[in-house]
């Protein structure tokens, strides 16, 4: 049975909308609440000011107190208005900066394979458009709406106290704009979804392309790659159109709602005015509030359509924080390396991708202080054997133990820090030459001691020619060869204090002298630590104490070069396929006579 020790007990980390998303801005939250509650009240205060207006122009009364009253209320409404919806803006940022560290963090904290599967456009448009998205949760949903919806209910109160059967005629009006909207609003969140998904899907496409750009522009292939991201883009234009054509329904259903109910008080309010059970005053009032209600009216129809955006968002976030996080590992506190055991022991490790078998029952050790070589066809699975000691990926069956213990013992933290990886493509961080250097550096070393690790790659003289020496920034303007990336990887390796280190084919991109100094680097590096190096070039394992000969996921024969060149034949040929490099040949003739 395939145990997943990848990742974390399930745990609930979506996102609660009252505790993720507000938590410490409920202050500001209820200040920005009362100005908007005060701003309503304003609103509807003024078309009964209007009224009283409307009578002291036809009695007797002076003008000035109800007009200076009336100003009062309206100005003073508008500026509650405007304090509050910065509060809210705020309180929206905010929630967004927070949300946008939590899920990066997450992200950062995936196995690498939900990363690879998730895509890196695909996470860049969550913390992009879908936070934005997010934040009509708190614009619209926290206060807005709610206070519209309350606004339309007190409205219709004060109406009701005018005239009742008036107000049944506007709600009989809007109701049936309403279910119409209704209905339309259950198919947005779907389409909002399917449009998030689809940018995800674009962004995800144009980083990769971006990311292969060098080989586009060598086989000219620019002219197709935009094609294919065009079409990339039509399906998400086609997706938006959908959301985009339910949501522009709302605003004409509900104009029709208005104009039908305009016209419908208008005749009934004539026809209650000529059989005098309405006034003047009271009509122009109760009108006054009828054009009032569309505004509210409207915006609770938009504002449930903006919040199907935002909840589209959170569902999508919740989608990815449900993925459950890489394992911190071992309930073992305080682990300690058993320094008579090997510093990795593979026991008959089986892995697959899917149900593609990749490693079928590798056994093999690799002492605490020696070379050893993995060597193999391309595709034998040596990167793979890497990478399950870094815990990045997991064995279907069988134990890979490090430094006495199971690998899946180790906190993570502590396995990595005892474990050096530098990988096939030598990344390097987009940031300076000196954090690219600190990476695994618990305290940062002194200059002298980075420059020292530089020289031993042969980097000192070049890192300190680039426009700001070690605090260059790499991976944009300036930028290192492959060569070079590679080396500033090992001096990396160098300044860490790890036991074991490994290296996924080290010599690949360096140059003859390079090579043999990298060999003398390693060589120094295996007196003390345990070296595991993955080699193409056989000549990285002339030194090496142990070789391990892989073939189709399997281990087909180990020992030291000597003796594998004098009984397996595979091992041998791997070697004469080397044949044209002067140092491989020197190899050959190490054989025993
Ligand atoms: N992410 C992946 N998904 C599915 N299969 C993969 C993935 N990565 C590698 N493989 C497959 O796993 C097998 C072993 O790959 P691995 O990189 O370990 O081989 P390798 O011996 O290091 O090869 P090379 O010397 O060419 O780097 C290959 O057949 C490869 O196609």
């Amino acid at each position: 049975m395939v145990v997943d020790r990848t990742v974390t007990a399930p745990e609930d980390r979506r996102l609660r909308l009252g505790a993720d998303l507000v938590s410490g801005h409920r202050l500001q939250l209820g200040a920005s609440a009362l100005l908007a509650l005060l701003s309503t009240a304003a609103t509807v205060a003024v078309p009964l000011m209007v009224r009283d207006l409307v009578e002291a122009l036809s009695g007797s009364r002076g003008l000035l107190w109800p007009v200076t009253l009336m100003a009062l209320v309206a100005i003073g409404g508008a500026l509650a208005a405007t304090i509050s919806g910065f509060l809210l803006a705020r309180i929206g940022e905010k929630m967004i900066l927070r949300l946008r560290a939590r899920v990066m963090d997450h992200a950062l904290r995936l196995p690498m394979r939900e990363v690879r599967v998730q895509g890196e456009g695909n996470l860049v448009a969550r913390i992009t458009s879908d936070a934005m998205m997010l934040r009509s949760i708190v614009d619209v949903g926290a206060i807005q709406l709610p206070l519209a919806a309350i606004t339309v209910v007190f409205t219709l109160v004060v109406m009701s106290v005018l005239d009742w059967v008036l107000v049944l005629i506007t709600i009989g009006s809007f109701a049936l704009a309403g279910a119409a909207i209704g209905f339309v609003i259950v198919r947005v969140r779907r389409s909002i979804i399917a449009q998030q998904t689809a940018l995800g899907e674009l962004a995800q496409r144009f980083t990769a392309t971006l990311a292969a750009l060098p080989t586009i522009k060598a086989y000219r292939a620019e002219s197709r790659a935009a094609g294919s991201l065009g079409e990339d883009a039509a399906e998400l234009t086609e997706s938006t159109l959908v959301s985009a054509r339910l949501q522009s329904l709302i605003g004409p259903v509900m104009g029709l709602g208005q104009q039908i109910a305009l016209v419908s008080i208008i005749l009934g309010g004539g026809a209650r005015m000529a059989a005098d059970d309405l006034s003047m005053p009271d009509f122009t009032a109760f009108l006054l509030y009828l054009l009032q209600l569309v505004g509210p009216v409207a915006f609770v129809a938009s504002g449930i359509g903006q919040l199907q955006a935002g909840l589209a968002a959170r569902a999508r976030f919740d989608e990815l924080l449900a993925i459950p996080q890489e394992t911190d590992g071992g309930t073992t506190s305080g682990l300690v390396p058993d320094r008579d055991a090997p510093a990795v022991e593979f026991g008959e490790v089986s892995f697959a991708y899917d149900d593609e078998p990749i490693l079928t029952g590798v056994s093999f050790r690799a002492p605490q202080r020696g070379l050893t070589a993995l060597v193999g066809h391309s595709g034998a699975g040596k990167s793979t054997v890497l990478t399950l000691v870094e815990r990045f990926l997991h064995p279907e069956s069988g134990s890979i133990r490090v430094l006495g213990h199971d690998v899946h013992a180790w906190p993570l933290d502590q396995l990595r820090k005892r474990v050096a990886y530098v990988d096939q493509s030598f990344t390097l961080l987009e940031g300076t030459v000196r954090d690219n250097l600190l990476l695994g550096c618990d305290k940062a070393p002194d200059d002298a001691a980075l420059l020292e690790a530089l020289e031993a790659v042969s980097l000192r003289e070049v890192v300190l020619q680039l426009p700001a020496g070690l605090e260059t920034v790499l991976g944009r303007a300036t930028d290192l060869s492959g060569g070079q990336r590679q080396r500033l990887a090992l001096a990396r390796v160098l300044l860490t204090d790890a036991d074991i280190v490994l290296l996924d084919e080290p010599t690949s991109q360096l140059d003859s002298i390079n090579e043999h100094r990298l060999r003398d680097m390693v060589d120094e590096l295996a007196k003390t630590r345990c070296v595991i190096v993955v080699a193409h070039r056989l000549s990285t394992v002339q030194h090496a104490d142990h070789v391990l000969v892989m073939e189709a996921g399997g281990v087909l024969d180990s020992g030291t070069h000597g003796e594998l060149l004098s009984r397996c034949a595979q091992y041998e040929d791997l070697v004469r396929s080397q044949q044209w490099t002067a140092p491989d040949e020197q190899l050959l003739s190490q054989a025993p006579a």
